[in-house]
């Protein structure tokens, strides 16, 4: 047993199976959604341990820890985080601070998709129209008629700080009324797809894919007749899967797998990250025209199904592989 850094011998002398500890530093509404007691048992039957780590007392202190999950804010903490990786090179760190800062702030977390050419996989992936307003609010009519962005808007706060705030998103159906609203904000053109969003879970190597209501199309004469920003309410971060509902398959198809494995793929590596989701809808109309709308850092996997088996494998797999790598002794 490595709890305390030294293996444990049984009492007939036999070495007990090994326990893999995973340290973790969660707010408290993500270890209640993400450390439900059929995942802990789950994986204490596999022999891993989660132990909160103490925020309260050094990191060096603690442990030792195989592997650390961590979803924190605070410059505090990514100083802790980045200092621990480079003096314990051993401990998986679930994820480097740098490559989850680059998931908080609206406009750098598209960038990689951009990047992205994925015409060869049955699709193309693209991101909506979308642009940056820093500061003053009344610039912003002129600002999108420069850059031509499309009415209907969806207004999104820039920077993505776990908040309820950095979630509350606006549609707009006129470039005057978003002088309402405080910048920074990204300001992205809404794009019809049905009402359907798809959700493609990333655990390393692993994705799961899944169906969830999104917000309906919007139509010309709609567009027409209404003028105004309007809260957007969150429709789509409910568990429930649009399986039963009567839609028409054309919207409701699920991307190509080829086409969400190399996505998945690609952003995992240009991102530096291996716990991710992605939000893709399909451009109403089209069978291969998608856009990602939004990454999110260690999302809700507490709602993805089979959550407790996947991750349990990955943290498994992750342990197994560092020790193939160890040098016997
Ligand atoms: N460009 C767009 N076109 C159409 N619908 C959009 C667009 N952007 C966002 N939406 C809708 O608004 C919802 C919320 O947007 P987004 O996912 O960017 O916000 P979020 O606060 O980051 O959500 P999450 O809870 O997934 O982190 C989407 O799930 C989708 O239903
Ligand atoms: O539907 P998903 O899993 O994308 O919704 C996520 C959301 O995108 C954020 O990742 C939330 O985490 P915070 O950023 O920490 O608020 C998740 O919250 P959680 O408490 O359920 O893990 C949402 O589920
Ligand atoms: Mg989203
Ligand atoms: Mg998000």
């Amino acid at each position: 047993m490595r709890l305390n850094g030294e293996i444990y011998d049984g009492e007939d002398g036999v070495e007990e199976e090994q326990k893999h500890v995973v340290g973790y530093a969660l707010t408290l509404k993500k270890k209640n959604s993400f450390l439900k007691p059929k995942f802990e048992r789950l994986a204490r039957n596999k022999g891993i341990l989660f132990v909160a780590i103490d925020l309260n007392r050094p990191l060096s202190d603690q442990g030792p820890f195989d592997i650390i999950l961590h979803k924190l804010l605070g410059k505090e903490w990514c100083e802790i985080i980045q200092d621990y990786r480079q003096t314990h090179p051993e401990v998986t760190v679930l994820d480097p601070p740098d490559a989850i800062q680059h998931l908080r702030n609206r406009q750098s977390m598209l960038q990689d998709v951009v990047d992205l050419n994925l015409s060869d996989f049955c699709g193309k992936v693209g991101v909506p129209r979308q642009m940056v307003i820093k500061k003053d609010p009344l610039s912003i009519p002129d600002e999108v008629t420069k850059a031509g962005l499309k009415l209907p808007l969806v207004a999104k706060p820039l920077v993505v700080d776990g908040s309820s705030k950095s979630h509350e998103l606006f549609l707009a159906y006129d470039q005057f009324s978003l002088s309402e609203l405080e910048p920074p904000l990204v300001l992205q053109e809404f794009v019809n797809h049905g009402g359907v969003l798809f959700k493609i879970y990333v655990v390393g190597d692993a994705i799961k894919v899944v169906r969830r209501f999104s917000l309906p199309n919007v139509s010309k004469s709609k567009l027409a007749k209404v003028a105004g920003v309007f809260p957007l309410t969150r429709v789509s971060s409910a568990a429930a899967s649009d399986d039963d509902a009567d839609l028409d398959p054309g919207v409701t198809e699920l991307p190509p797998q080829p086409l969400l494995e190399r996505l998945a793929k690609e952003l995992h590596h240009r991102l530096g990250l291996r716990l991710f989701n992605i939000d893709m809808i399909r451009e109403h109309g089209t069978r291969d025209i998608f856009y990602v709308i939004d990454i999110n850092y260690f999302p809700g996997y507490g709602k993805m199904p089979d959550y407790e088996n996947i991750f349990t494998d990955f943290l498994l797999s992750l342990v197994q592989s560092k020790y193939r790598k160890r040098p016997a002794n």
